[in-house]
């Protein structure tokens, strides 16, 4: 008999990757990826074609019994009463929303009630802060709003037909700001705060329940449909793929910079610097955001004329601490601290610092600055702190990391962790049973070296300086 395979997707910011693994051992068989559109708003049908580019790149579904989709967390999806997109998906890196978010925590009280209410502190990112924006400035289309969703939804939605129920999971629900991790419900009414009505929301299923089976009559393995799992939100996926256990932290360098840490209990931050997210098997995600990773390197690649290899070289070349020279990375704004409004800067400029190699260093340790405070924000003392993402394929950020962070980092060999943790989820559907099944991972690769000097030090006052400067 042949063996059952599983399908996991990624649909996160830049791109579609599709793996498809064997349901058993989580061998890798073949994958493929497609690239979603630039900008902050998307309609949800480019993700619906960048998938099937993506499916197709990776040799169709054949053999295929089950599949999960992962997504990029908080995308507010609006359907209207006949199953149609409102209007283009706000992404969770789209800032127009900051006044409204700030507006919500005003409302009910302060930053704890929400932290109460449901883990965390609604900023920009999140889906009730998109929702009362719509109602400010979109009024028809808020009234027009039926049905809510989140980007993971959607798809597995449209994969099931399109038509009938929709269903989220627990990590995913835990990234709109109106489902509480601690009691397992929604708050409609924090829902009907942010848009003056209480729209239809998915049904949240449980880490294992299927959310429905494949439309297009595609075959799975025996013959039979191809099964859908829940899905999740990307990073609760990435845990899942890199398995991540308790006591460990997890750093994505991806489009957003994530540090996140598997937790039995739940979390809630009243500073709103963590976000005490849901995990995708019926844990908890403490999770701190920053809005600029991978996408600073590419910036500066860009602005030296040289490709990410290149920049790797001249990064490797600068000397630690780049000479004083610090970039404080906040190109699209900033999360955490909770500065929507700031840009980047550059301080430290002198005839000396004013090289290739200095400003490629700079950029590699502004932005794991950003993450070094986003790892200090969850108070843990971690066994191990993992690397992964699209940034972590740089050898300039493996080598760099330790320097910055102050601890060995270990890097699981490259893969699409998202997409993986999506695959597992799918056979976990397949296999049934209170927990995941164990698929070995690799083992990663360990970096260590010694601390630099004052970087860190340098970094904040140069961040105090950008952040004065963006609340003027
Ligand atoms: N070798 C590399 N060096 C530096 N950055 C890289 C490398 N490979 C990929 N990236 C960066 O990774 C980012 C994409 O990471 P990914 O985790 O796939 O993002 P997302 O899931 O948010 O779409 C891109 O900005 C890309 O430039
Ligand atoms: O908003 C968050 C987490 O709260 C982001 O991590 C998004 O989930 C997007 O992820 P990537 O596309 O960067 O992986």
């Amino acid at each position: 008999m042949s063996r059952a395979l599983v399908a996991g997707v990624d649909s996160s910011t830049q791109s579609c990757k599709v793996v498809i693994r064997d349901a058993r051992s989580g061998a890798l068989v073949r994958q493929g990826r497609a690239a979603h559109p630039e900008g902050t708003e998307v309609h949800p049908e480019r993700w619906w074609a960048a998938f099937q580019e993506a499916i197709e790149r990776a040799g169709g579904l054949d053999g295929v019994a089950a599949m999960s989709v992962a997504g990029q967390q908080h995308g507010m999806v609006c359907l209207d009463e006949s199953g149609d997109v409102v209007r283009p998906a706000l992404l969770w890196n789209d800032t127009r929303s900051a006044g409204a978010a700030r507006d919500l925590v005003d409302e009910l009280g302060g930053p704890a009630r929400w932290a109460e209410a449901v883990g965390s502190v609604p900023v920009a990112s999140f889906t009730v802060a998109k929702l009362r924006w719509l109602a400010e400035h979109e009024p028809d289309n808020a009234r027009r709003t039926a049905r809510v969703c989140l980007p993971h939804d959607w798809l597995t939605w449209r994969l099931a037909g399109g038509s009938g129920e929709i269903t989220t999971d627990r990590g995913d629900a835990s990234g709109t700001g109106y489902w509480s991790p601690a009691t397992g419900a929604y708050r409609t009414d924090l829902l009907e705060l942010a848009l003056g009505a209480a729209p239809e929301l998915p049904r949240v299923l449980a880490p294992n329940e299927q959310a429905g089976a494949l439309h297009d009559g595609t075959a799975g393995a025996g013959g039979g449909p191809v099964r859908l799992a829940p899905g999740t939100g990307d990073n609760m996926a990435a845990a899942l793929g890199v398995g991540a256990r308790p006591g460990d932290v997890v750093v994505s360098i991806g489009t957003s910079g994530t540090a996140f840490a598997v937790a039995d209990t739940p979390s809630s931050d009243p500073s709103g610097a963590v976000a005490g997210f849901a995990d995708a098997t019926g844990r908890f995600l403490p999770l701190v955001c920053t809005l600029n990773a991978a996408r600073v390197l590419d910036a500066a690649a860009r602005l030296l004329r040289v490709t990410p290899e290149e920049l790797d070289e001249l990064a490797l070349q600068g000397p630690p601490g780049a000479g004083g020279l610090v970039l404080v990375p906040y190109l699209e704004g900033e999360r955490t601290p909770n500065l929507p409004e700031a840009t980047g800067s550059l301080r430290g400029l002198t005839l000396a610092t004013a090289t290739p190699a200095h400003l490629a260093r700079a950029a590699v340790e502004g932005m794991l600055c950003g993450l070094a405070d986003a790892l200090d924000a969850l108070h843990l003392e971690p066994r191990r702190v993992l690397l992964i993402g699209g940034g972590a394929r740089s050898e300039a950020v493996r080598r760099i990391a330790p320097t910055v962070f102050g601890r060995p980092v270990l890097v699981p060999e490259p893969g699409e962790y998202v997409a993986d943790g999506a695959a597992r989820q799918a056979a976990w559907l397949l296999a049934g049973g209170p927990e995941p099944p164990e698929w070995t991972v690799g083992e990663p690769v360990r970096y260590e070296a010694p601390p630099t000097p004052g970087l860190r030090e340098r970094y904040a006052e140069a961040a105090a300086a950008a952040s004065a400067t963006a609340r003027t």
